[in-house]
């Protein structure tokens, strides 16, 4: 089938670190309001996929292509349907969490970035620490940020490594439902998860790392 009918087509990918084949042949269709789930053991290879979907790293061989182009992170029409939680947020240190907010949004053309930012800041459940600084912040709280950061902003594709990592019982149960509105508002989702429950709740594709080597 032609990649154009999906958001996300990895097609033959190989990715290898020295003689370590992290995966190879690997292919892959995410379509328009779907979100694939990619599950296994640590070191599986699941945050080296999304980094090469998400631009922040290469394939070796093979291709990744976002709604039928090429990855490239520096393309404005990349970077503009493309949203990824991958790691830590980056944040400047002197500028508070709806702050920061509001800077992501007015980059990305948000109209209403003030009151945009407001409302993600409830939906994530940080209102309270809407004036702190990012050294203040708890490890759940910083993982809440980085996920307002992506839900911030318009987005076509939405990729989040383990992003229940420091959530509490409550936050979990908030992801399953973002995740879901996400895909209700048809956003694709492309998830690396240690979580079962969550994965069951939100995966229309399970993809199980293990199986990569
Ligand atoms: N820059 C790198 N240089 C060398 N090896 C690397 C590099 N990045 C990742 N690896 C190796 O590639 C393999 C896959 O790592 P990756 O982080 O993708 O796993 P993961 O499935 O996301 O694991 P986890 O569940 O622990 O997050 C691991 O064996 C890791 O050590």
């Amino acid at each position: 089938m032609s990649s154009h009918n999906h958001v996300v087509s990895v097609r033959d990918a190989e990715r290898h670190f020295g003689g370590l084949r992290v995966f190879t042949e690997l292919s892959l269709d995410v379509a328009a309001g779907q979100c694939c789930a990619i599950v296994g053991a640590n070191g599986a290879g699941k945050s080296t996929l999304l980094r090469c979907v998400i631009g922040a790293e290469r394939l070796d061989h093979g291709s990744i292509t976002v709604d039928g182009d090429p990855v490239d992170e520096s393309s404005p029409g990349f970077r503009a349907a493309v949203a990824a939680v991958v790691g830590d947020v980056e944040v400047f240190a002197h500028l508070t969490t709806h702050e920061h907010l509001q800077l992501v949004a007015t980059a990305h053309g948000v109209p209403d970035p003030y009151g945009q930012a407001s409302r993600v800041l409830e939906d994530v459940g940080l209102l309270d620490a809407a004036d702190q600084l990012p050294v203040t912040m708890s490890s759940g709280q910083r993982r809440r940020l980085g996920l307002a950061s992506a839900f911030v902003r318009p987005r076509r594709l939405l990729v989040l490594d383990e992003p229940e990592q420091h959530l509490d019982v409550g936050g979990r149960t908030w992801l399953a439902d973002a995740i879901r509105d996400e895909k209700r508002a048809g956003t694709t989702v492309l998830l690396a998860s240690h979580d079962a429950a969550l994965v069951d709740c939100v995966a229309d594709l399970t993809v199980d790392a293990d199986s990569w080597r």
